[in-house]
């Protein structure tokens, strides 16, 4: 270093850090490492300052170059790295430079990894999560329950009250008799079993609070899934629901005593409202991790003595829509009484998910193209109807509105106006509750009731529906009534709405004056609504267009048949045997 004019410390050059390296004496010929007896060591050549090489020179440069041609040796013996002096004077690599793009890049990757049903919090949850909740948590074998009485038997399997057989320990909860639940489940109880270990480490009051599944192989039935809950209670919604004390008897359970006021619709309304901000919120529990319950209905909710409040059990028909497990497109597992018209969670189009990886990675675009989770909406709207109709909680009573529904191409509001002129008391009363406060209630079941899966609101938007933000008021406060006036906004119909922009224009003048003229206007019209009438092109694109679906229904189909044995397995390692 050497001090410049400026008082500052300047590097010195030694030598080029550019100079070539002598080739490797590897390198296309063969190394003689004896060293030469009539040449001297080294001489020392002051003009150039440098060491010629001599006979023992030789030798050492050789083995020097052994080195370098093997490439063993201090990292600037073996690499052109150049001078460390010369090297200081390079500018210093400032790191990361951020620039726009790049970071509009890595907000979109993270938004994508983040977004509905997540991709990046599934990974965790997948390889590391499970893994470490397996570790802490307890778990029981067949010989460690004694089975009880019998409290249901469905299609896929058979339920019990039951106990721990052991005295109880301090380690081990559920000790009391009669806390747990079994279930014996056939194939579908490994869907189980996957859906309620997922649901317990991502929103665990969603559901009944599940304990541990297993393979269980001893049984003379063949191979048997077993699943273990905390008794919830004994009452599901559906039980509550057929008494005619409903919904007071929820109230009563919830408060755990009963009220004494004056009974009301005001009341009811109230009662009705905190069931359904409950569903909803357990759904949206559900629906942010990325399952689709598929089967949610009154008979499936339970009351949680524990927690009062309602959750969900049974899910043995839910589709992870992370990783594609249990989700068949195709396939028809539904109770029809609570099934959305579409009846499949994802467009028919879509084929099954290929393999885990690939499923997860396109699981945010899937789920923004199907919207799977309004599939559970509709069900929820049809429990809140059922909640505010006494007349439409029994079976044969929602069938029936189902029906009726249907003839009105699923339209709430023409169902209303073809009900209402002749509507029995108990219709009438249904229809004054949810008349309430502007008719708040019968928004939000609208809202949830509809043909189209993209036009239900979803269990987020419903809890931040205006219709929760009563509390007992009778008159919305201003707030409130913005917040209503931006739900209905969003809410339109867009194909009104575009409707509405074409009347708009057609007033706004002629081309001269900025507006459309009557023949532009025509055909935007005819852009909006597609002419009816058939051409022979049209009829021939339309045959080549349905032989091309059908070509890919059947291949699909195939596929499906194919991949649903292999898709079975990969995840079915994370279900725990019985030793
Ligand atoms: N955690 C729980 N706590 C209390 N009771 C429960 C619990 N889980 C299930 N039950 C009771 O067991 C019954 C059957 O449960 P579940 O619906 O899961 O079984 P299933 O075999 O799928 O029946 P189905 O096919 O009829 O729906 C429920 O109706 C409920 O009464």
């Amino acid at each position: 270093m050497a001090t410049g004019a400026s008082g500052g410390t300047v590097p010195i050059k030694l030598h080029s850090t550019h100079r070539p390296k002598p080739p490797s004496p590897f390198l296309g010929r063969t190394l003689n490492l004896k060293p030469s007896s009539r040449t001297p060591m080294a001489t020392f050549n002051p003009k150039t300052s440098a060491v010629v090489a001599s006979s023992g020179g030789e030798f050492f440069e050789a083995v020097h170059n052994l080195f370098l041609g093997v490439g063993v040796g201090l990292p600037c013996t073996v690499m052109e790295c150049g001078d460390i002096i010369y090297r200081s004077t390079l500018p210093k690599p400032s790191g990361l430079t951020l620039t726009v793009p790049g970071a509009a890049l890595a907000l979109g990757t993270l938004s994508y990894l983040w977004a509905t049903p997540g991709v990046a919090p599934g990974f965790f949850d997948m390889f590391f999560l499970a893994f470490v909740e397996r570790l802490f948590r307890p778990t029981f074998k067949k010989d460690d329950l004694v089975l009880g009485k019998k409290l249901g038997e469905g299609a896929f399997g058979v339920v019990y009250r039951a106990s721990l057989a052991k005295k109880p320990s301090s380690k081990v909860p559920y000790q009391k008799e009669g806390d747990l639940v079994l279930k014996k489940a056939t194939e579908y109880g490994a869907v189980e079993i996957w859906m309620n270990e997922r649901v317990r480490r991502a929103c665990a009051n969603s559901c009944a609070d599940f304990v541990h599944g297993f393979l269980e192989n001893s049984s003379k039935k063949g191979a048997e899934y077993w699943l273990i809950w905390r008794y919830e209670g004994e009452a599901t919604l559906y039980d509550l629901m057929q008494s005619k004390e409903f919904p007071y008897n929820v109230e009563t359970m919830m408060l755990r005593e009963v009220q004494d006021l004056p009974r009301g619709l005001e009341r009811e309304n109230r009662i009705i409202q905190t069931i359904m901000r409950q569903l909803l919120f357990a759904l949206d529990g559900l629906h942010s991790t990325g399952i689709v319950h598929r089967d949610f209905k009154p008979q499936n909710i339970i009351f949680s003595e524990g927690s009062r409040t309602f959750k969900i059990i049974d899910l043995g028909a839910a589709a992870d829509l992370r990783v594609g497990i249990n989700y068949i497109p195709k396939e028809f597992l539904l109770d029809p009484r609570y099934a959305a018209p579409e009846q499949y969670i994802m467009s028919t189009q879509t084929p099954s998910a290929p393999s885990a990886p690939v499923a997860t990675a396109l699981s945010p675009v899937l789920w923004q193209m199907n919207l799977p989770d309004r599939f559970d909406i509709y069900s929820a709207g049809l429990i809140f109807l059922q909640m505010a109709f006494s007349g439409l909680r029994s079976d044969s009573a929602l069938i029936q509105f189902n029906r009726q529904l249907k003839r009105c191409d699923f339209d709430l509001n023409a169902w209303r106006k073809s009900i209402e002129p002749r509507a029995s008391s108990d219709l009438r009363k249904g229809f004054e509750l949810l008349d309430l406060d502007g008719g708040i209630g019968w928004e939000l079941l609208t809202s949830m009731v509809r043909y189209k899966a993209g036009q239900r609101i979803s269990a987020k938007g419903a809890l931040a529906h205006p219709y929760f933000d009563r509390e007992g008021l009778l008159v919305l406060s201003l707030m409130q009534n913005l917040r209503l006036q931006l739900f209905r906004a969003t809410q339109q119909d867009y194909g009104e709405a575009a409707e509405w922009v074409i009347q708009l224009m057609a007033k706004s003048g002629t081309e001269k004056e900025g507006g459309f003229t009557e023949a532009q206007l025509q055909e935007l019209r005819e852009r909006q609504e597609p002419k009816k009438k058939a051409s022979p092109q049209r009829n021939a694109l339309a045959s080549v267009l349905r032989l091309q679906r059908k070509i890919m229904r059947t291949l699909d189909e195939s596929m499906d048949e194919l991949n649903r044995r292999r898709k079975s397995l990969w995840w079915s390692r994370w279900i725990p045997r019985e030793e």
